[in-house]
């Protein structure tokens, strides 16, 4: 007679890390050895990336900002950047966003990524909770910032962005 196969599913562990190693640090990322235990129980290390240092007063680490551009007799407009990225050499069209400053809010962040890399000056409408966008990799967040732009304000009629070294940003809207 055939064996008969268990179509129970077994209890399962609660998991958690037991230990966090690193492995190699530099200016802005360390890649680390997290332990941690598998659903049975079993301990098992995965290859983790953390951004360095320890922002005070940081809700996470930075600003993702959806920017609609509101102009009378135009059709509502997303602006986007479009920018090198060295890890996949080559360029994307992305949401603006950046780091957070130590002791800046999500809103004040986003306004200010927003004006330094399209020269829009914006109105902060709903920010998410601080997400982790990418957990198999990292453990960095981000806060999906919604904007509204006045594009019939004077001071959204004529953008600049205001870059600093290494600046190399365009402006999309769609
Ligand atoms: N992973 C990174 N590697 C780098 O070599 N440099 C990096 C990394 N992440 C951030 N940075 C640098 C690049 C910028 O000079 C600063 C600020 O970053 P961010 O806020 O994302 O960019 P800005 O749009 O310039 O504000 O950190």
């Amino acid at each position: 007679m055939a064996a008969e196969t268990s179509t129970e599913v077994p209890k399962t562990a609660r998991q958690f890390v037991l230990k966090e190693e690193v492995i190699v640090e530099r200016k802005w990322l360390k890649l680390e050895e997290t332990t941690y235990t598998d659903p049975f129980g079993k301990t098992r290390t995965w290859e983790t990336v953390k951004r360095t240092g320890n922002k005070k007063g940081v809700s996470a680490d930075g600003v993702a900002v959806i920017a609609v551009l509101q102009r009378t007799l135009h059709y509502d407009c997303i602006v986007l950047v479009k920018q090198f990225r060295p890890p996949i050499n080559s360029y994307c069209l992305e949401f603006p966003a950046g780091l957070i400053e130590e002791n800046e809010t999500a809103e004040s962040a986003a306004l200010r990524e927003l004006e330094e890399e399209t020269g829009y000056k914006g109105e902060v409408i709903e920010c998410t909770p601080a997400l982790c966008l990418d957990p198999g990799l990292s453990n960095s967040t981000t806060h999906i910032v919604s904007v509204i732009i006045n594009g019939d304000e004077a001071e959204n009629t004529r953008p600049k962005q205001k870059l600093d070294d290494g600046g190399t940003l365009c402006n999309c809207s769609f």
